[in-house]
């Protein structure tokens, strides 16, 4: 038997697991222990510490010294030993999700050629590719007989359609700098395909899905024949859906007049509109912008707690009720492009992502806007339940009342060290 770490650096959050896999078999493997510190960039960080064994006790902390995902992680390394009673010298493996794989498209080793691919790409996922290397290169020093390796979010979307992929601009341009869609949570709609497929007894390959991971970072994905055809994240993490901190879609000339001195608008010297930095214009809109620019939580708990959910915002709602229906409404644009794109043959809408799962308000009024396309009405005592249930995925909609709506609770570190064991069994590693 051998142990298998597996690390997921989130924007908000660092999330880890540690799985026992027998290397004779391709038996699924065995969780031993979770750990999640959730608040990262909002100290102080909450760390819990999850023994898979129910009759050890979980330990939740607010920790003051975790500042970044790198002290996270050094954090979970030290109570390793003092709450498992494990040595890290038993953990052969160590899996860490890349947010950004650029043109990679299945999981490398991690060694020198391979680490400077992924600090290349660092521009194109500010909030996550840095903060992996940081928990890679101290995974290394902490674990050095362990062997890493590097599972990509963008391989999932490897097969988009080029009509999809591509951005209208000058195309040797785009060439020369891989301007393009790449698309994200790949780890986790490659686990939601997977896990849905098992749950309708489906093969993955003849499954057509919309899926949606609405969590920090919130994208959607429409899968046809088990293969990503359009998502809503493209060249970075930031277009698409607004998230936490993330602005979302807005029109690409916003940021000059949000950073210009005088607005635009107002002025009569257009070289004002030019003054704004790439890097400034990039942070307000994936730092300082999304649920947090409009409510001033990250928390969406708080936002639904505080909102109005039953009716659109008036002049006089307040910002919770917009932001609720700000998502809302950018999510049903994107349902029902998905829709026509998999011409109506939709197997099931998912939920998934720390929003997707908890968020039962959410669910319902996205499960009654869609009722229209064919999909069954929420059935809201299953809603209620489903957030507490430990079923990996379960219905929401009424039984036999039209197209599935399934909640899937998603689990990148599970998905890399099952492909992670399916590689070593195929010898990948020697
Ligand atoms: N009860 C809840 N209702 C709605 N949203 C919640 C609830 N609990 C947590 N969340 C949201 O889930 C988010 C975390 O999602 P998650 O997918 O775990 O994050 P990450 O993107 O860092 O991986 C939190 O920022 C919070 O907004
Ligand atoms: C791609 C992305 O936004 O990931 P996360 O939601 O984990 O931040
Ligand atoms: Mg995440």
């Amino acid at each position: 038997m051998s142990l298998i770490l597996s690390v997921n650096a989130g924007s908000s959050s660092l999330k880890v697991s540690l799985f026992r896999c027998s290397p004779n078999d391709s038996s699924e493997p065995i969780l031993l222990l979770s750990s999640s510190t959730s608040s990262i960039s909002t100290p102080p960080a909450k760390f819990s510490f999850t023994p898979a064994a129910v009759d050890v006790r979980p330990v939740k902390d607010e920790v003051e010294s975790i500042h970044n995902h790198a002290s996270a992680f050094k954090h979970f390394l030290d109570r390793l030993k003092g709450e498992a009673s494990i040595e890290r010298t038993e953990i052969k493996h160590v899996c860490h999700r890349i947010v950004h794989g650029g043109d990679y498209t299945d999981p490398v080793v991690i060694a020198n050629e391979s680490l400077y691919h992924i600090e290349k790409l660092a521009d194109l996922a500010p909030l996550h590719n840095g903060s992996a290397l940081s928990v890679i290169k101290t995974s290394i020093d902490a674990l050095p007989h362990a062997r890493s390796i590097a599972f990509f979010d963008t391989a999932f979307h490897k097969a988009l359609p080029r009509q999809v992929s591509t951005y209208a601009i000058n195309q040797q341009v785009a060439r020369d700098r891989g301007l393009k869609k790449y698309g994200f949570h790949g780890l986790s709609y490659s686990f939601i395909l997977r896990s849905v497929a098992c749950h309708l007894e489906k093969d993955p390959r003849s499954l057509n899905m919309i899926a949606m991971h609405i969590g920090s970072g919130a994208s959607i994905c429409a899968i046809r024949s088990g293969e990503s055809i359009d998502t809503s994240m493209g060249l970075t993490p930031l277009s698409g859906l607004p998230g936490a901190t993330r602005a979302g879609d807005v029109d690409a000339s916003l940021i000059f007049h949000y950073t210009s001195r005088s607005p635009a608008h107002m002025s009569h010297d257009p070289s004002l509109a030019q003054e704004v930095h790439i890097t400034e214009a990039e942070d307000i809109l994936n730092t300082k912008s999304g649920w947090k620019a409009l409510t001033g939580t990250t928390d969406f708990g708080e936002i639904t707690k505080n909102a109005d959910i039953s009716s659109p915002p008036s002049a006089s709602s307040n910002s919770c009720t917009v932001a609720f229906h700000l998502l809302l409404d950018r999510i049903l644009h994107y349902v029902g492009a998905y829709y026509l794109a998999l011409r109506g043959d939709v197997d099931a809408l998912v939920f998934a992502g720390g929003v997707g799962e908890k968020s039962e308000q959410l669910r319902s009024a996205i499960g009654e806007a869609v009722g229209c396309l064919g999909f069954a009405a929420v059935d809201e005592g299953r809603n209620r339940k489903v957030s507490t249930g430990d079923e990996v995925v379960a219905d929401v909609g009424r039984e036999g009342g039209g197209k599935r709506l399934l909640v899937c609770k998603t689990d990148e570190q599970f998905e890399m060290t099952r492909e992670c064991v399916s590689l070593a069994h195929r010898g990948s590693w020697e």
